[in-house]
């Protein structure tokens, strides 16, 4: 049986980020791909010049349509936007046998450019959190949604601790944006008290665009195909790692990582990460 996988994000017109992220990855590991748009953004390898958000009406109906039609195994959201977003996305699923949730908390862009509204944090906080199967913040968003600042590794696990405290079934605390140099590490951690840290050498790259969305993409797909959540999450941290290392130089910015990377080089990935339990 095929295992459909739906997205709940913006649209990237530049591609590498978002909705088309994410449509990419569940095709590469071979889930289909549904999806409900939230906002659409103009956007490339230099920024994000526009963003028009769909009305809410619209965003529950994509929604409503997939699932009264589809056996949907997991979902992921990225960018919400408003909290009228978040509180009509969080009511729709709550009214459905929930399909596992990934929440990618997604709130600004590479270039800075605002993808949540600061009015919108309280939502994604009260309202979408507590439904995550798993969570995924880098650590800025961990630093919003948990009023802690992070800096050391005791940070990181505090930060951690406190989002499952704060209703999440498991956590995935992203290290792109530390300041190790030598290494990229995210760590994992559940209710049930599963932890491990998914480390790899820190490439050197400025093609980093989307790999936060790439990566919860993955993660959805694993989990629809029926893989544990953390099987899910170290398949995803293979995916983004060949992703990333195999960049295509497209654009003159940040460019997006490369999607079909994992297809044939997903055995030199697995030795690219180390997990540390
Ligand atoms: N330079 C890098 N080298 C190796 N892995 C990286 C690098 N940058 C990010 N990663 C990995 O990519 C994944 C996404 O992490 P990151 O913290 O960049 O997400 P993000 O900030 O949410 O991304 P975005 O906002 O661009 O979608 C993590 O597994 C992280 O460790
Ligand atoms: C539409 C969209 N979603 C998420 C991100 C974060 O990478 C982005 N840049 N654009």
């Amino acid at each position: 049986m095929t295992s459909v996988a739906m997205t709940i994000a913006g649209s990237d017109s530049g591609g590498g980020a978002g909705i088309q992220a994410d449509l990419k990855t569940f095709q590469e590991l071979g889930a289909f791909g549904t999806s409900a748009i939230t906002a659409v953004t103009s956007q490339n390898t230099l920024g994000v010049h526009d963003v028009y958000a769909l009305e809410v009406n619209n965003v529950v109906s994509q929604i409503k349509a997939v699932l009264d039609d589809f056996k949907v195994g997991a979902i992921k959201t990225g960018m919400l936007f408003s909290a009228e977003i978040i509180h009509g996305v969080a009511k729709t699923l709550k009214s459905y046998d929930l399909p596992m949730l990934v929440i990618d908390p997604v709130m600004i862009a590479k270039g800075g450019a605002s993808l949540l509204l600061n009015e919108a944090v309280h939502s994604m906080k009260n309202e979408l959190l507590p439904l995550a199967t798993i969570i995924t913040p880098n650590i800025p968003e961990a630093e919003v949604l948990t009023g802690l600042t992070i800096r050391s590794d005791s940070d990181v696990e505090n930060a951690a601790n406190r989002l499952i405290t704060m209703g999440a079934k498991a956590v995935v605390l992203k290290g792109g944006h530390r300041d190790t140099k030598d290494y990229a590490e995210d760590l994992f951690l559940s209710a049930k008290g599963e932890r491990f840290i998914m480390r790899s050498e820190r490439i050197d790259t400025k093609d980093t665009h989307g790999t936060g969305c790439t990566f919860s993409a993955a993660i959805a797909a694993r989990l629809a195909q029926g893989f544990t959540a953390s099987d899910a999450v170290i398949d995803a941290k293979y995916f983004i790692q060949a992703a990333i290392a195999n960049g295509l130089q497209l654009g003159t910015g940040h460019g997006p990582t490369n999607h079909w990377a994992y297809r044939k080089l997903s055995e030199k990935a697995r030795k690219e990460v180390m997990i540390i339990e």
